[in-house]
């Protein structure tokens, strides 16, 4: 379901604008619907009675966008939901420490990188703009939410209408800061196009991982040709009509983009840039068949010399450890293990202590970086 269709439902119960966008906001604040107005009182007094009769449906359609199937708290704080939509599909949402929601733009995703789960399946179904808002929805009945990442399950520029829509959605009646929507992607040039044209403009995360075409094209197989320098040039556009940093992620990967070469490069590519560096050690699985079988994370001193090295030389630099890693924190790894529970017995998730991939336990804009 996506915008259109809901006012057109209200509309046809008779709900004037107004009605219509105080109910849009009482959901997407996780209240009832019927608890639009201040008091139940007033909505019977504002409020047709065509459209007061036709609440209760309405409430149990918009539950039904994202019906939450099993929650796996993490020991960090966050917690990964498995959450059912339309269509016998599933996605997953987590909750993030600090009141933020990282969620799924996609079932699957069609840029195939090579060290990540969801990109395993290819594309298998866009998720609309209400059922990403209706992951917010869930998110926020069970804590408070101020902050969404577009970092779960599959590649927001492949699913543009609806997660701009969504973006927009959040970013006025759901009351979410702008800056605290942020847009992640591999990069694509209808994005550089389109969101300086939206109303609400979210933070952009690139999602780099290394300095060189060539390894890029290997690594992320069916990203839009563009290089580094390019990407960087284009999200740098961005950030400062903006006014917030580009979020430059780096999904590490030991012998392949954790080595001095690159090292030196990042600081060359910075240069200049209003961009902060997020490094994200690879969160593996162990089982044959499933991603990252030929990934391993750089070691734990690797990482802090890294950091240390790209903070001397001018490069705004966190780790960014993933959210509920000891409960499948891989993006898309726990919608593979309940998909296949034959195989899930023989698998144990190799990196556990809250470190990973996908969605951040410190999401971007959360922490100062350096
Ligand atoms: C799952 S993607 C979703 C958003 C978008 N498709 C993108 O790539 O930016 C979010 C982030 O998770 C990272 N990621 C995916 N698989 C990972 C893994 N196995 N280990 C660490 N990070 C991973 C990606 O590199 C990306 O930066
Ligand atoms: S990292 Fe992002 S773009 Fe790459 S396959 Fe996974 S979801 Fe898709």
């Amino acid at each position: 379901m996506r915008l259109a269709d809901l006012h057109q439902r209200l509309a046809d119960l008779g709900a004037r604008p107004v009605h219509r966008d105080a109910i849009i906001r009482a959901w997407l604040q996780g209240r009832a619907l019927a608890d639009a107005g201040t008091t139940r009182q007033k909505v019977a007094d504002v409020f047709p009675k065509s459209l007061r009769e036709g609440l209760a449906q309405l409430a149990a359609d918009l539950d039904a966008l994202a019906v939450v199937r099993s929650e796996h708290p993490g020991g960090d704080g966050s917690a990964r939901l498995l959450v059912d939509i339309p269509g016998g599909q599933m996605i997953e949402t987590v909750l993030l420490p600090r009141d933020g929601v990282c969620v799924s733009s996609q079932v699957g995703c069609a840029v195939a990188c090579r060290f990540c789960m969801t990109g395993r399946s290819g594309l298998l179904r866009q998720v609309s703009s209400l059922e990403i808002a209706a992951q917010v929805v869930q998110a926020r009945r069970r804590r408070p939410v101020r902050k969404v990442v577009f970092m779960g399950m599959g590649e927001p520029a492949h699913n543009l209408d609806n997660v701009l829509e969504a973006i927009e959605l959040l970013g006025t009646h759901g009351g979410i800061g702008h800056k605290n929507l942020v847009f992640s992607t591999v990069g694509d040039a209808r994005v550089f196009e389109r969101l300086p044209q939206l109303r609400v403009k979210p933070g952009l995360a690139l999602s780099l991982h290394t300095t060189r075409a060539d390894l890029r094209e290997h690594l992320l197989p069916k990203a839009p040709k563009l290089s580094p320098d390019e990407l960087m040039a284009l999200g740098e556009a961005y950030a400062r009509e903006v006014g917030y940093p580009i979020q430059v992620q780096w999904t590490l990967l030991r012998g392949i983009n954790d080595g001095d070469d690159e090292l030196e490069a990042i600081p060359r590519l910075f240069a200049g840039k209003y961009a902060v560096l997020n490094l994200i050690p690879f969160n593996a699985m162990e089982g044959e068949g499933l991603a990252g079988d030929d990934y391993r994370r750089p070691d734990g001193e690797r990482i802090v010399e890294m950091v240390r090295y790209l903070s001397r030389h001018g490069v705004l630099t966190k780790v960014r450890n993933s959210a509920g890693q000891d409960v499948d924190g891989g993006c898309g790894q726990l919608r593979a293990r309940a998909e296949r529970p034959e195989r899930a017995r023989r698998l144990a998730v190799v990196n556990v202590g809250g470190e990973g991939a996908g969605c951040r336990a410190a999401a971007p804009g959360d922490a100062a970086p350096g």
